[in-house]
């Protein structure tokens, strides 16, 4: 079933296209990433999927409805966790958590209940009464969470959720997405760190400069690049070098060849040219030490798709 559908959809600033006819959908109980560098349009995505701001062109439809007429209605099913963390600091934890669960429309008499059983998925029930002064950034971030999570919504939207936090709250907050899903959460997650869409997502969006440039599963996106193959041999250094590489990049399919001391890195479009390398390099009495075909990882196809790094 369809959560989100995501129609040919826009966003200019002024003369500035920053989203430029994406169209995308979730499924129910995926974790979907979306992935891309900064200022790649994420952010401007998710604040239109919940309302906070309006496209320029396209439609986006969230459990069916079309958040031009339903916003109200829509904003309700949608947990959302902001980029920069939104919590009161001259609140308790658990007062923060009990203001976003009245706010969404939570009864009184539930209220507490649920604001403990928030604090409590992201450990800091023992710090409900504690101000968020006293937090640490990990701290805060899941206070941020259990903000939105008060309202159990069956959408939970985290908009790179990991910055500039300690390595224990991160594989924390990474663990929670996946013990969320398990409970039947749809959950979306922007990030530039390749490693953790890689981890959790199920299915991916990678986004540079307002467009979506791949999507789909991590073995769809993979398989894109799958025509491409990286080997690594050890070798002995060759007298003729340059005679050498010349006579590999003339094998049909090598796109590129380099030489870096005892290392030489070939690209090749097929593997299975392998045979052709070797037997240039036993005619030419180079001898083998080692053969390594290296895995395209996802950095290697945003590599492939935009020329560029991740993170520069
Ligand atoms: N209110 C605004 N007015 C004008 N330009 C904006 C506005 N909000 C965002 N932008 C621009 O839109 C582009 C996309 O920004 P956005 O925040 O959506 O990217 P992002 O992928 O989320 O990046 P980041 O990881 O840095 O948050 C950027 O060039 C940004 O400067």
């Amino acid at each position: 079933m369809k959560i989100l559908d995501i129609k040919s959809v826009s966003k200019k600033f002024g003369n500035s296209t920053v989203v430029d006819d994406i169209s995308f959908s979730v499924n129910s109980g995926e974790i979907y990433g979306l992935l891309g560098p900064n200022g790649a349009g994420k952010s401007t995505t998710i604040n239109m999927i919940c309302g906070l701001l309006s496209q320029t062109k396209g439609d986006i439809l969230v459990f069916d409805k079309n958040t031009k007429q339903n916003l109200k209605n829509i904003k309700k099913d949608i947990g959302i966790v902001p980029q920069d963390i939104a919590i009161y600091e001259d609140l308790t934890a658990i007062e923060n958590v009990m203001f976003f669960g009245s706010i969404y429309g939570i009864s009184k008499k539930d209220l507490k209940a649920k604001a403990n059983k928030a604090l409590e998925f992201v450990e800091l029930l023992d710090k409900a009464k504690t101000l968020p002064s006293k937090f640490s950034g990990g701290m805060k971030r899941r206070l941020n969470i259990a903000c939105a999570l008060v309202y159990e919504p069956k959408l939970i939207i985290m908009d790179e959720p990991t910055v500039g936090i300690d390595p224990q709250s991160r594989n924390y907050i990474l663990e929670s997405i996946k013990t969320l899903n398990k409970q039947g959460a749809t959950i979306i997650y922007t990030s530039h760190y390749m490693e953790e869409v890689e981890e959790i997502c199920t299915k991916i969006a990678i986004m540079d400069k307002g467009t979506i440039i791949a999507q789909g599963s991590k073995d769809e996106l993979k398989h894109m690049c799958s025509e491409l193959s990286q080997l690594e041999l050890s070798i002995s250094t060759p007298n003729n070098k340059d005679d050498i590489l010349k006579l590999i990049k003339n094998i049909e399919n090598v796109e590129n060849v380099l030489l870096n001391d005892d290392k030489l890195l070939i690209t090749i479009k097929k593997s299975d040219k392998l045979e052709q390398i070797l037997s240039v390099l036993i005619k030419n009495n180079i001898s083998i030490q080692s053969i390594n075909q290296k895995n395209i990882d996802l950095e290697t196809v945003f590599l492939n798709l935009t020329g560029k790094k991740l993170r520069d």
